[in-house]
């Protein structure tokens, strides 16, 4: 459904060239909800507005629906962008419309008769569960009822695409995930395909099929979600999983803690990805090295039918430098925090 082939963009300021894009290619298939994640700077925005060519790329071709946008003329760019609706973190709402007449703006735009608008809006008010508030000014929302309106009037030309800008980094958790919850089943509903950007694994973890890392313009990595999640390659991708994972030690174990292993039983933390023999660390753990290891702190996460997470381990009794060894062969990321007594 959307096809970015070789994609480049460059700026240029007064005294510089800044390549925001390099090289990139990526493909999202009929349906899906593809998210792209990575850091301030990374070129997410630059890469979701190359596809309804708010930006146009230096090189490259970008294909939404079978039709290559990069060759169309202005006049056949503006009817291909109807099918290419977006959303984004600050809404973008008219603050002098009621709710009702922003849904209908865009129909307004294409000239539908108003009966036709009026039954159009109040179906999807009621899809994004707003009918109560129609009559209502933005103005007068929460943020999450303004994102609500948003996707409503995104969604009042049919589109075949969504793009989410940051859809979410505006809101709070709970609503966040009431926004995402709706992105799903519009998805589902309307078989939507949604190319979505941010900086949280959270949202990719929630709603997203497949993803792909953006790193200084390029593609660093990218796939299901399940597999990267379970088999991260790059540093980078390594890190938005742990900052996904809050566990930390808690704080009555912050003042007790040496750095010496004179001090005491190591606290040792380690990163499971779902499989049987990785989640059975503590029965390893004890039948291999006699070790009796206390759970600190744990987390665990599914994505799909995978789990991974965090467990915080203190190893106490038992052969102790063994253990570490194994625990260091066995899990790439095991890490020892400190010792205590
Ligand atoms: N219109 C512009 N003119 C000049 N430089 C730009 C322009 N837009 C983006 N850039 C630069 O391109 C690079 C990528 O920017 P982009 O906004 O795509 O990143 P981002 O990942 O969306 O960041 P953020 O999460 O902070 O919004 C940055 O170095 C940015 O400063």
């Amino acid at each position: 459904m959307i096809e970015l082939i070789n994609v480049s963009k460059r700026f240029k300021t007064k005294n510089k060239t800044i390549q925001a894009l390099s090289d990139v290619s990526l493909t999202v298939d009929k349906g899906e909800i593809f998210g792209v994640i990575g850091t301030s700077g990374a070129g997410k925005s630059t890469l979701i507005r190359c596809v309804n060519l708010l930006e146009r790329p230096n090189e490259g071709q970008v294909i939404v629906d079978n039709v290559e946008l990069t060759k169309l003329s202005a006049a056949q760019l503006t009817l291909e962008r109807r099918k290419i609706a977006m959303i984004f973190q600050h809404f973008n709402l008219l603050s002098s419309r009621t709710v009702f007449d922003n849904v209908a703006f865009p129909l307004e735009l294409e000239g539908k008769p108003k009966s036709e608008i009026s039954e159009k809006v109040n179906g999807l008010l009621e899809l994004v569960g707003l009918s109560e508030k129609a009559k209502d000014y933005p103005a007068n929302l929460s943020g999450g009822q303004k994102q609500r309106v948003a996707i409503a009037r995104a969604l009042a030309n049919d589109p075949k695409v969504l793009l989410c800008d940051e859809a979410t980094s505006a809101l709070d958790p709970a609503t966040t995930k009431s926004i995402l919850q709706l992105l799903k089943s519009i998805n589902q509903k309307l078989n939507l395909t949604i190319l979505l950007i941010t900086h949280e694994m959270e949202v990719i973890k929630t709603i997203c099929d497949k993803v792909a890392v953006i790193d200084h313009g390029q593609l660093a990595e990218q796939g299901k979600v399940e597999q990267i999640f379970i088999h991260p390659e790059k540093e980078i991708i390594k890190g938005f999983i742990q900052s996904s994972l809050n566990v930390g030690l808690p704080a009555i174990y912050q003042d007790a803690v040496g750095n010496d292993s004179k001090d005491g039983n190591p606290l040792v933390k380690i990163l499971v990805r779902g499989n049987d023999e990785q989640s059975s660390v503590i029965i390893n753990l004890y039948e291999k090295f006699d070790i009796k290891a206390k759970i600190i702190s744990a987390q665990l996460e599914y994505v799909g039918h995978l789990s991974f997470g965090v467990l915080l381990l203190e190893l106490k009794e038992g052969n102790i430098n063994e253990a570490l060894a194994y625990l260091e062969n066995e899990y790439a990321n095991a890490e020892i925090l400190g010792y205590v007594g």
